[in-house]
């Protein structure tokens, strides 16, 4: 090589690492990505998730992106999608990431998806119930749903922004009117609720959590949430206490979880406020393993609707 074009390469990489905004990459590398020969060509689930730059979605999306079933990665949110993009791409893993960026590009994210996750939405805050989140979040999970029916209208669709009990519902609505409803293909994601009626369990019977399996049918909202303390297995059995205790500690998981990052906040303090991070990433973690075993390979998340 002409010792010329040599250090305008060298140059071209020193600026892609200082540059790192996606776009500026493209233009200012000598190897382009569109000439790299990873194009996600390889066999496995298309997976979009949907509000990617949140407090669900960024962890979701690593741990997509860590998922050996899942080839090409879309992560689609109305702020900050290509940051995520960019950072969640650098993970030396199969699955090719794309990011997409506000309403525009929505029928881009969701073309040719096999799967779409949507932790799109408002959270609640301390005080509230879930149905207090019904106004904001029923009307961005519609305009989504409108979207997979146009687009990908075979997906699989794990819905997560809440309230479950009624972003499932409204789901199924646009798509019996867009003529795709198949409610197979459409779950309400409520595996925390199993995750908690394990744990709790155990703690209850002093097992360990992963030998303990109680099963939780119903909705993902206070006393819709089930779970079934007769069916538990290893086979066992609870004084009436227990059962109270138990069935409101499971009810209120969620609440348990939101009241206490919620003080981090009030309190101020910087390292608390690690730990509601944590406290949320472990969630997901479970959540995904979740979305792995039951959903991609089983299917066997419950469906509300
Ligand atoms: N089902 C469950 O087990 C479960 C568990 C945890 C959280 N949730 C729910 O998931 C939702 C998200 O929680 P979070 O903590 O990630 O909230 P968050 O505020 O951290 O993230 C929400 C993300 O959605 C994005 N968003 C907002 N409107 C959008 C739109 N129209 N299109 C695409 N993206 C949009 C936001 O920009 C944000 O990045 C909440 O409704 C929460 O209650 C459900
Ligand atoms: O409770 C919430 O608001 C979030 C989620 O549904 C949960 O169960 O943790």
């Amino acid at each position: 090589m002409q010792p010329t074009a040599e250090a305008n390469q060298r140059i071209a990489r020193l600026s892609a690492h200082l540059h790192p905004p996606v776009l500026q990459m493209e233009e200012s590398s000598v190897l382009r990505r569109a000439n790299c020969r990873a194009k996600g060509g390889a066999p496995g689930f298309k997976v979009a998730i949907l509000g990617a730059a949140g407090g669900i979605g960024q962890p979701l999306a690593m741990l997509m992106k860590m998922n050996p079933l899942v080839s090409v990665l879309h992560l689609y949110d109305v702020v900050n999608a290509h940051g995520v993009t960019a950072d969640i791409s650098h993970m030396d893993t199969g699955a090719v990431v794309r990011g997409f960026l506000g309403q525009p590009q929505l029928e881009s994210a969701l073309t040719g998806m096999d799967l779409v996750i949507i932790p799109a939405g408002v959270p609640r805050k301390p005080g509230m119930t879930r149905d207090d989140l019904f106004n904001i979040n029923a009307g961005i999970v519609r305009t989504l749903c409108e979207g997979i029916a146009k687009c990908c209208p075979n997906a699989i669709v794990n819905l997560i922004s809440n309230p479950v009990n009624s972003t499932v519902p409204i789901a199924a609505e646009v798509f019996k009117k867009a003529g795709t409803y198949e409610p197979k293909r459409l779950l309400g994601v409520t595996t925390l609720d199993v995750v908690r009626a394990n744990t709790f369990v155990a703690e209850v019977l002093g097992l360990d959590p992963r030998e303990v399996d109680v099963p939780v049918v119903g909705g993902h909202s206070g006393v819709t949430i089930l779970p079934l303390l007769s069916q538990v297995k290893p086979p066992c059995s609870f004084t009436p206490e227990e059962t109270e205790y138990l069935t409101n500690r499971i009810q209120n998981g969620g609440t348990e979880v939101v009241e206490v990052i919620c003080l981090f906040h009030f309190l101020g303090l910087v390292t608390l406020v690690l730990s509601k991070y944590l406290i949320q990433f472990r969630l997901i973690v479970l959540l995904i393993i979740g979305y792995s075993f039951y959903n991609i390979l089983n299917f066997q998340c419950t469906t509300i609707c």
